[in-house]
């Protein structure tokens, strides 16, 4: 919790350092980097950081944090904390780099503001980033020792036993770790972090959810060529997956995580479940219908997807099957075009869906999507606290928030 003190030039000082956010942000990570090229180069996503997109992710999430401890004080802002640590466990992050990130971004906020940054203020936002470093940095530890792991050890050799192409776009890999063994389960809705090196020598990292069964002897990634356009760049990691990679190859890639599973909605008691994707986020729902099999779950589960076409519709068929095998599963698809007797026609509309009482839901997909989907249900009278989702990439929900 925030010190009494602090919290009222926090409070005084959010309007300045909300408005120059996004300049503090990109001037932190010109910084950094300068400092340690190799984390451009190894560990953060070169397209996000050319796009500004991880800027604005940082920005949203430092200003949400602060915002969140002078409006809800004595309590933290959990399922933002999570998502972040998830994704740090699945990249290796650890403490220590949590005070090189604490340097160069200090030194970016004096270099914004100037003489507005007193000590006092500068006391004050050391106390915000050092609570939300300190709850990350536990959370992370957790997350490591949890699972067994070293900090930061996560990653392992993994060969490509198999590929296949789920659609023009979409290419599966198969994987299973050098040396045999089965992996140990994960939870259904969980991701790796999958590196890879380019041409150029940078080893890139992205994050794939798990679409096999959590206990598979062969874990399945299935991942969308990023083809790039006027506004995004053309996916450095996927195209190189789909271009370079066969059966044979050997990756590293990291343990799972990933905090969309079923457990942190459930709280033990089976309940009825919307399970809703569009486009590539259909990924984590495969696997969190596996485990739903698995488990032999009676609560109504229904499963809702939306696509550009049915032809562009990734995993359709293993959608299907699993839904078909639940006790009390229905699907529910929406395309743009091509529909004919597959599907409705347009984006998902949630009018006609009945949703039994205490339904929890589960969302991935372009961000649009998701927004429309969350206000839908909202509509329908499903609590925020009800509704989870992935966010692949930086977390511009939560900087827009
Ligand atoms: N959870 C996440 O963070 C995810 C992010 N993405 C990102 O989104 C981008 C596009 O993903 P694609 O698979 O190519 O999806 P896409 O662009 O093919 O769209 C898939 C479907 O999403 C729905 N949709 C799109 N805009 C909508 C809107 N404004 N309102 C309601 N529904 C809408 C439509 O039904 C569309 O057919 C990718 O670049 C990917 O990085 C994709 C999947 C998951």
């Amino acid at each position: 919790m925030l010190s009494e003190t602090s919290t009222a030039t926090v409070r005084a000082t959010l309007p300045a350092v909300g408005a120059a956010i996004e300049d503090i942000t990109e001037r932190f990570y010109a910084r950094l980097f300068d400092a340690h090229p190799e984390l451009l180069r190894d560990l953060f996503n070169r397209g996000n950081q050319a796009a500004g997109t991880q800027r604005q992710a940082l920005a949203g999430s430092i200003a949400g944090f602060a915002t969140h401890l002078l409006e809800h004080p004595g309590t933290r802002p959990d399922a933002m904390l999570s998502r972040i640590a998830h994704k740090h466990a699945s990249l290796g992050v650890s403490a220590a780099q949590y005070k090189v990130v604490h340097q160069h971004l200090f030194e970016a906020i004096v270099e914004v503001l100037g003489d507005a940054v007193t000590p006092e203020v500068a006391a004050a936002w050391d106390e915000v980033y050092w609570l939300m470093a300190n709850a990350l940095i536990a959370l992370e530890e957790r997350l490591y020792t949890e699972r067994g792991y070293l900090v930061g050890g996560t990653w392992g050799d993994w060969e490509v036993v198999g590929r296949r192409e789920e659609t023009g776009d979409v290419a599966s890999f198969l994987l299973r770790p050098v040396g045999g063994g089965t992996p140990q389960p994960f939870q259904g809705g969980q991701y790796v972090s999958v590196q890879v090196e380019l041409p150029d020598g940078a080893r890139q990292i992205r994050q794939y959810s798990l679409v096999s069964a959590p206990d598979a002897a062969v874990r399945q990634i299935s991942v969308k060529r990023e083809r790039g356009g006027e506004e995004s760049p053309a996916g450095e990691v996927s195209n190189h997956l789909h271009d370079t990679v066969q059966p044979g190859r050997v990756l590293r890639v990291s343990a799972p995580f990933g905090d969309l599973v079923l457990d942190s909605a459930l709280g033990g008691a089976e309940r009825p479940l919307l399970l809703a994707s569009a486009g590539i986020g259909v990924t984590p729902m495969v696997s969190l219908l596996a485990e739903l099999v698995d488990r032999e779950y009676g609560a109504p589960v229904a499963v809702l997807h939306a696509d550009r076409s049915p032809a562009a519709h990734a995993l359709r068929g293993d959608q299907a099957i699993l839904a078909e095998k639940l006790t009390a599963g229905t699907t529910h698809y929406w395309y743009e075009e091509g529909a004919g007797d597959l599907g409705r026609v347009g984006y998902a509309d949630l009018t006609d869906l009945e949703l039994p009482a205490g339904t929890a839901a589960f969302i991935c997909g372009p961000l649009p999507f998701m927004r429309s989907i969350r206000e839908q249900l909202l509509a329908k009278g499903v609590p925020a606290a009800d509704i989870h989702y992935e966010v692949f990439g930086p977390d511009l929900w939560l900087a827009s928030a």
